[in-house]
């Protein structure tokens, strides 16, 4: 029987997406103009078209501008850099998200460095990476500090927690490292070749899962009632022939008998990341217009 409490990430994204709406609105009424975020989709990926799609519609309904650059997956990198220049240059566009991954005829760190840092609302530019490990203030990547947003909303401090994160990724690993490091607990960051993977677990506060393995983290990997963090998004063969269904990293029947609290997978870490994106945008409309922002509204 699962005993663990469900973290509602899709509850807490709406929360986060209405406060987001107000805060733009009120930009809005200052700058005379709407918050813009920018979305470039190389290729015809089915799964990034979904998400591009969504990111889309939540702009406009939290009272932003919308643009959609889709290029072909043939595209030569020069023609992607200067949509990327043009976009820097665009003063009706605040943030820019460059869909990953690119085609593998493209440098990805190279279109990410092309990024104006201030407008680089995915956290990804090396300057925000650098500003992250030495805690400048900039922009953080939307799934951590999602992850963060819910772990701080369930637990309150996460000071002196044993906080372990599977997964050393530029886009959730390392980044979430750090935000967990800011919040003072202490961290450790297992991977593929961590020998013991379960033993390293179970001394687990807080479980972040984000390696990528369907439905790896086993309940008996856990310490009781500790908070595990699902971000997984892993697309396995249902249970019907020719359909899929969508499972995380943790293998939620056995974990959340033993978890204190999880999130699920759909309706967990998913949504937040929009919904930080959207958080993100709103805070870079406002520090590159000059413009005064409490961001604990946010
Ligand atoms: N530059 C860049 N930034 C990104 O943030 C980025 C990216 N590239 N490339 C692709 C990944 C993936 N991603 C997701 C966003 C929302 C859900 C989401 O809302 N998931 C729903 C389910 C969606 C479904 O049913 O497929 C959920 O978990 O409940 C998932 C995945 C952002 N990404
Ligand atoms: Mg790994």
């Amino acid at each position: 029987m699962s005993t663990a409490t469900i973290i509602d990430g899709k509850a807490f994204a709406e929360s986060l997406r209405t406060r987001v709406g107000h805060v733009a609105a009120d930009f809005t009424a200052k700058a005379g103009r709407k918050a813009g975020l920018a979305v470039v989709l190389v290729g015809e990926d089915p799964a990034s078209q979904v998400y591009v799609r969504n990111k889309g519609k939540q702009t406009l309904a939290c009272g932003m501008e919308s643009f959609e650059h889709k290029l072909p997956a043939d595209t030569a990198e020069a023609d992607l850099l200067a949509v990327v220049a043009q976009l820097n240059a665009d003063p009706a566009v605040d943030g820019i998200l460059v869909q990953l991954p690119l085609p593998a005829h493209m440098d990805e760190a190279k279109v990410i460095a092309t990024i104006n840092p201030d407008k680089d609302v995915d956290g990804f530019h090396v300057v925000n990476v650098g500003r992250l490990a030495t805690g400048l203030p900039g922009f953080v990547p939307c799934t951590p500090l999602g992850c963060v947003m819910l772990l701080k909303d369930k637990l309150g401090s996460l000071s002196g927690l044993n906080a372990v994160v599977i997964g050393r990724s530029n886009i959730v690993g390392k980044p979430m490292a750090q935000l967990l490091i800011a919040e003072s607990c202490t961290v450790t960051v297992a991977h593929s070749r961590t020998k013991d993977l379960p033993e390293v677990v179970r001394h687990a506060d807080i479980v972040v899962a984000a390696v990528g393995r369907p439905e790896m983290v086993k309940g008996d990997w856990l310490k009781p009632g500790a908070t595990v963090i699902d971000v997984g998004i892993n697309r396995v063969p249902g249970v019907e022939e020719g359909k899929t269904k969508l499972v995380g990293d943790v293998d939620f029947g056995s974990a959340s008998e033993v978890a204190g609290a999880i999130t699920p997978v759909p309706g967990g870490v998913g949504p937040m990341t929009i919904a930080v994106l959207l958080r993100n945008t709103i805070v870079a409309a406002h520090r590159n217009m000059g413009l005064a922002l409490d961001e604990g509204v946010l």
